[in-house]
């Protein structure tokens, strides 16, 4: 195994520790998430009984493969707890999400859980948002006219694209991925962007999380936000 994949692998395990019997999660996606995945699967197979609600076609995917029972929101409308990956994390625990274009879901996901726990490695904690290119889901129709709104406020926005197509999200609609390089304000753009007809949502995921879990080279470290700052 990688010494990535060991990082995540570790960070997996610790994360499952915060699951208890009888929890309603929210799966998140990612490489990290792969491993909660796959560490949640043995422990059903142990006996956990535990219910998910994925937030992507990808994790639908493997939690079935790996047997861990599925719900959705017409069942239940709030979880116990869901973990997820980050793409960048900085010190008051303000996420960049979205790398693989699950924004949307996760955000759903993640925002209707009474307690999110992020995992990630250590690459992933920033000084200041905005370095990895901020993805923003928007509306298929007329998207090159929202991408003029979105630089207007200073980026450079670029469609994603998986094999020379447009990259489809599960929701069937597009990705911009804005290249801000420094993001100060986070809470002001997350609304602007809002703001703009086109955008459904942005891949800054504000005021959301509870903890961090990190992999490290020797360690794992559990993050509470007052030790970031
Ligand atoms: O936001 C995401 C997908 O939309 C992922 O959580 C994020 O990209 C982190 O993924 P990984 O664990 O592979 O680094």
């Amino acid at each position: 195994m990688g010494n990535s994949s060991n990082k995540k692998r570790k960070v997996a395990q610790k994360a499952i520790e915060y699951v208890k019997d009888g929890m309603v999660l929210g799966l998140g996606s990612g490489s990290t998430m792969y491993w909660v995945l796959e560490e949640l699967g043995q422990r059903v197979q142990s006996g956990l009984n535990i219910q998910g609600i994925p937030s992507s076609v990808k994790t639908q995917k493997l939690a079935k493969e790996f047997g861990i029972p599925l719900t959705d929101f017409s069942h239940v409308q709030e979880l116990d707890l869901a973990i997820d990956g980050a793409d960048e994390i900085d010190p008051e625990f303000r996420l960049i999400k979205g790398g693989g274009g699950s924004l949307l879901r996760e955000k759903i996901v993640d925002v209707a859980a009474n307690k999110f726990i992020v995992v990630a490695d250590d690459t992933k904690l920033v000084n200041q948002l905005g370095s990895y290119p901020l993805p923003i889901e928007v509306v298929r129709f007329g998207w090159e006219t929202t991408k003029d709104r979105v630089e207007s406020l200073g980026c450079k926005a670029l469609l994603r694209e998986e094999n020379g197509e447009p990259f489809v999200t599960n929701n069937h609609q597009y990705i911009l991925d804005c290249h801000f390089n420094q993001i100060e304000k986070p809470h002001t753009l997350h609304n602007q962007l809002k703001s703009m007809v086109g955008v459904i949502e942005t891949g800054l995921f504000l005021d959301m999380v509870d903890l961090v879990i990190v992999g490290r080279e020797q360690e794992v470290t559990v993050l509470e936000k007052e030790e970031l700052i």
